[in-house]
Formats: structure tokens, C-alpha cells, sequence
């Protein structure tokens, strides 16, 4: 398993693209017959990538028995339709659909392409799938801000519930790149974006940092960008996109940002 540590905001201001590459960005998700996973130390994260069919290993990095010991873990199908078995109990999902894993669940293997994101869980709370329409979807956005997009909540205070994972899913409309702008920080809990649904020519670029000191990441498709809770985290494509977004962290109200103006930022 790759290990990030936690990066201080004054450390990265510093840091050159490739520096800051290494430490945010997570490039390679999915090899075929594998499941790959990152740890970052920022609230204790776990990104992967699962191209099955494969099974959720447990790296000796958690010290744990199985992986579910301590966690808990949301799965996106990011792919074709594709399945997921949690204890032989069989999960069909299909494209953008969700699957949270309570904490205490000793097998999860998958067939099909998914991303994984995995936080230390206090309490077992129960397996649930769901799809697009579960999540509520909420518009946000305009063609003049060339922002217009659907937000759907999956793992959250009022949705599927969880020990301290938030997750959900959000599609750009074509014609439609930048993504959470005007951006904020959020000082209780670090946010990673996986952008998927993006051709191979495209790329999105990520801002980071600090609001007054702000970097770019040029990130492909299926690669996920870690945002330590200092850190702005938005993007704008070369072509319209899905992302899924997943907080661990202090608490789990989805409106508790700093928000940032736009004229403010550096
Ligand atoms: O497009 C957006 O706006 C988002 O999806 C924002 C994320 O949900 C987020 O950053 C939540 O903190
Ligand atoms: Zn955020």
C-alpha cells in the first residue's frame, strides 16, 4: 500500500509540481486482477481502486485482522455494471450507483471497476446500496457559470448512514467544466475528488492550497487528488466530467466550509 504522511499548508507552498504531485495526487487506481490502495494520513484515508474481479486485501499497515476490523468503506461502480459480495451477500450495481460497507465485514471482493474510500469507523452501521435516484440529486449551477451540474449525496447526515465517511457523486452537464466554484476549505475534515467519465486527451485542472496561495494539479482521468483541510479544492476540464467526492473527518454536515470568494483567491 502506497503511504502519504500529512502535509503542513506552509510545507506545500514550497513544494515544486513534481513534490506536489507525489503527495496529493494519486495516479495509478486500477490494474487489472488487483485492488490498489493509498493510506493518507490526513484523517486516516484510504483511496483505492478496484479492477476485479479481486478481493479487498488488508496491508499489514492497518495491523488488523481483515480491513473492515477498525473501517468502514464507500464503493462507487465507476464502470459498466458490475457486483460486489460483502460476506456472500451479492451487491449488483451499475454505473455512478453506491455501496457503503459497515465496519466488521470480513470479505469484499468485486467484479468490475470501483473506486473505494475507507475511514476509521467507531460503530458498525448496516451495508446499503443505492442508486442515482436514492441520493436526492440537487442541481446546481448555470451555462453562464459554465458550472451546471447534479450533486447526489450518498453516505451523509441525512442519507446512508455512517461512523464518519461522507460521499457522494457529482456530474457536470456537457458544455459545463468548472466544478465547486466559488470554492472553501474545510477546516474539520479533508475532501478527496476522484474525477472519472473524462476522455483520455482531457484533463481537469485542480486548484490547491491555501485560498491566499493556490497551486494547480493537471489531473487525468481516474486519478484522485488528496485535499488536507487547508487546502481549496476545485477544478475546471477541458471537457465536462463526473467526480466522486468523500470526507472523513471531524464531523459530518456537509454545509459546515469556509466558503472562499472568488476575488480573494491567489
Ligand atoms: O460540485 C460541487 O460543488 C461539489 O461537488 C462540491 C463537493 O461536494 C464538496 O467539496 C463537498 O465539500
Ligand atoms: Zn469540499
Amino acid at each position: 500500500m502506497d503511504v502519504r504522511h500529512a502535509t503542513a499548508p506552509d510545507h506545500a507552498a514550497g513544494m515544486t509540481t513534481e513534490q506536489l504531485r507525489a503527495r496529493f495526487l494519486v495516479e495509478e487506481l486500477f490494474v487489472p486482477g488487483e485492488v490498489r490502495l493509498t493510506y493518507s494520513h490526513e484523517d486516516r484515508m484510504v483511496i483505492g481502486g478496484a479492477a476485479g474481479p479481486a478481493e479487498l486485501p488488508c496491508p499489514d499497515e492497518l495491523r488488523s485482522e481483515y480491513f473492515l476490523e477498525r473501517r468502514e468503506l464507500g464503493v462507487v461502480n465507476v464502470g459498466g455494471p458490475g457486483t460486489v459480495t460483502v460476506d456472500d451477500v451479492r451487491y449488483e450495481l451499475g454505473g455512478k450507483e453506491c455501496l457503503y460497507v459497515g465496519r466488521g465485514a470480513r470479505r469484499v471482493s468485486f467484479d468490475g471497476r470501483f473506486y473505494l474510500v475507507s475511514t476509521p469507523a467507531h460503530a458498525s452501521f448496516p451495508t446499503v446500496k443505492a442508486t442515482l435516484d436514492d441520493a436526492e440529486p440537487v442541481r446546481l449551477g448555470g451555462r453562464e457559470g459554465s458550472n451546471e451540474r447534479t450533486i447526489y449525496k450518498y453516505i451523509h447526515l441525512k442519507g446512508i448512514q455512517s461512523s464518519q465517511l461522507v460521499l457522494g457523486v457529482t456530474v457536470l452537464e456537457p458544455g459545463s467544466m468548472w466544478n465547486t466554484m466559488p470554492c472553501h476549505t474545510h477546516e474539520r475534515r479533508t475532501e478527496v475528488y476522484f474525477y472519472f467519465d473524462l476522455a483520455e486527451s482531457d484533463r481537469v485542472v485542480h486548484l490547491m492550497g491555501r485560498p491566499d496561495q493556490t497551486r494547480n494539479l493537471i489531473v487525468a482521468g481516474d486519478q484522485a487528488v488528496i485535499s488536507p483541510c487547508w487546502s481549496v479544492h476545485c477544478g475546471f476540464g477541458t471537457r465536462s466530467y463526473a467526480f466522486v467526492w468523500a470526507m472523513g473527518g471531524e464531523n459530518q454536515a456537509y454545509e459546515d466550509v469556509e466558503p472562499v470568494a472568488i476575488g480573494d483567491l491567489r
